[in-house]
């Protein structure tokens, strides 16, 4: 069926770009039918092509700039756009500051809450920060190569200078490309199902240096693994653990379900906040060091803790949030679903000689309901959950404990929002600014603190 719509693909246009979507594009509207193109900014007029019309919008890639913003950054690399390393890249570091900070701002407006969001905490050197690396491995031409899938796709881009990545381990990632291919050890072909290495994963510790090597394969065995071992660990001595996971699926999930350690320990040591971290494979922990040590200060200075207080840390991962509370506190309970990562906070515990936090593995919203059918009271209810949010019963339950304050981080505004209203319902309400924290430079993903306070 043919749509009647103001654009026509492939036709060009001039337009004038109005806004930035939450994942960078920008806005242009011909007879209010938005148009959304890749590397525009607000402010710009650009000449455009339509690529794909839809019901109620459309997508244009950019020809030409006619007018340029006073916020573009010049000759950026186009791969760091195109594969979605760097999105926001071509945009100056303040004016990414502040597009996040209204980012999270408008949407509080738009759900008519009254509250304010400060401007976000960035970094002085905004790249070259990340601690972990996920990269595809691929056959092109012939050659075994390492870099990151074209948006959208599965075409692999090679790159050797991800940018936004610790440079070392950049360089790991390089050294082990190199061994595969020394050992002929095959790439992995989706269309197939065959081959060897799928995923290289390096994780590298900010304050120790030490770095894990995790290889992701196809198949049980990893050919050569005696010498593919040696000579990672020959070339780079900072390895201290190197784990292959085993995925057979034919699916998309990076992970399979069996590690097998091929050398070293389990996991790496890195520290936080003074304590000491043992983080293994799986397990989940902040990619930004420098900025998780201030959003993490900022939201324990936020939950006023003292040493007659119960908190309780939900969605935990290893176990940071929870130790460092820890200190200040008399006992602190984790829950996380991630079975590794709670051996991990147990390990972690012991390694910082602190014995007043219990951990759980779990569901969240379930161990919430659990804890509140058994009376537990605490009087801070620390969180930290994936994007999508919490579970309205974990609300409930947090709801019901009756805490005096709920310690929100966030890594989606959107669903902090949705679930500031279902807390404000119950009573609890955001009486300080929200504080975004930029964790992730260069991309469009934002970091909030909020704190709710129980309303009496
Ligand atoms: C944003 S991370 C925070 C981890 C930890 N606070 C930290 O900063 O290292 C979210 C964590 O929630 C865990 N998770 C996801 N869904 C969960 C659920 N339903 N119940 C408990 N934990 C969950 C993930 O495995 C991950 O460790």
């Amino acid at each position: 069926m043919k749509i009647d719509t103001p654009v026509i693909k492939n036709n060009e246009y001039e337009v004038n770009i109005m806004d930035l979507t939450y994942q960078g594009l920008g806005v242009a509207k011909i007879d209010d039918f938005p148009i959304f193109i890749e590397d525009t900014l607000p402010g710009e007029v650009a000449k455009v092509k339509i690529t794909k019309v839809n019901k109620n919008f459309s997508f244009g890639k950019l020809i030409t700039l006619i007018k340029k913003s006073s916020d573009r950054v010049e000759d950026v690399n186009r791969d760091y756009i195109k594969t979605g390393i760097a999105p926001l890249q071509h945009l100056k570091y303040d004016a990414q500051l502040n597009f996040k900070q209204h980012q999270v701002q408008e949407l509080f407006e738009k759900a008519k809450m009254d509250v304010d969001v400060l401007p976000t905490i960035g970094m002085d050197t905004p790249n070259k920060y990340r601690n972990k690396a996920q990269v595809p491995v691929r056959k092109i031409h012939g050659k075994l190569e390492t870099g990151f899938y074209r948006r959208h796709s599965h075409d692999l881009i090679p790159i050797e200078d991800f940018y936004i990545q610790d440079p070392k381990i950049d360089e790991a990632i390089l050294v082990v490309r190199d061994v595969l291919r020394r050992f002929h050890v095959a790439p992995y072909n989706e269309g197939g199902h065959n081959g060897v290495i799928r995923n290289i994963i390096v994780r590298r510790g900010y304050y120790t240096g030490e770095m894990m090597i995790g290889l992701v394969t196809r198949t049980k065995k990893l050919p050569m693994s005696d010498l593919v071992v040696k000579t990672i660990t020959e070339q780079l001595p900072e390895v201290k653990s190197i784990i292959q996971n085993i995925n057979l699926s034919d699916g998309n999930a990076i992970f399979g379900k069996k590690n097998v350690k091929l050398f070293g320990k389990n996991y790496i040591e890195d520290k936080l906040l003074g304590l000491t971290f043992a983080i293994s494979l799986n397990s989940f922990y902040q990619v930004n060091p420098t900025q998780t040590e201030k959003l993490y200060s900022l939201a324990i200075e936020k939950a006023n803790l003292t040493s007659d207080k119960t908190v309780i840390d939900a969605y935990c991962g290893i176990g940071t949030i929870s130790l460092a509370m820890a200190q200040h506190v008399k006992k602190v309970y984790g829950v996380e679903i991630v079975a590794n990562a709670i051996e991990d906070a147990k390990i972690n515990a012991q390694k910082n000689h602190i014995n007043n936090a219990r951990f759980v593995v779990g569901k969240a919203e379930e161990q919430m309901a659990r804890w509140q059918e058994n009376g537990l009271k605490p009087d801070v209810i620390m969180v930290d959950p994936p994007r999508k949010g919490l579970d309205e019963s974990f609300i409930n339950s947090a709801a019901k404990m009756n805490p005096q304050k709920i310690v929100y981080i966030s890594c989606n505004p959107a669903t902090l929002v949705r679930d500031a209203q279902i807390l404000s319902d119950l009573g609890y309400e955001i009486n300080q600014p929200v504080q975004p924290v930029d964790q992730f430079p260069q991309t469009v993903h934002v970091e909030t603190v909020t704190v709710f306070d129980k309303i009496n």
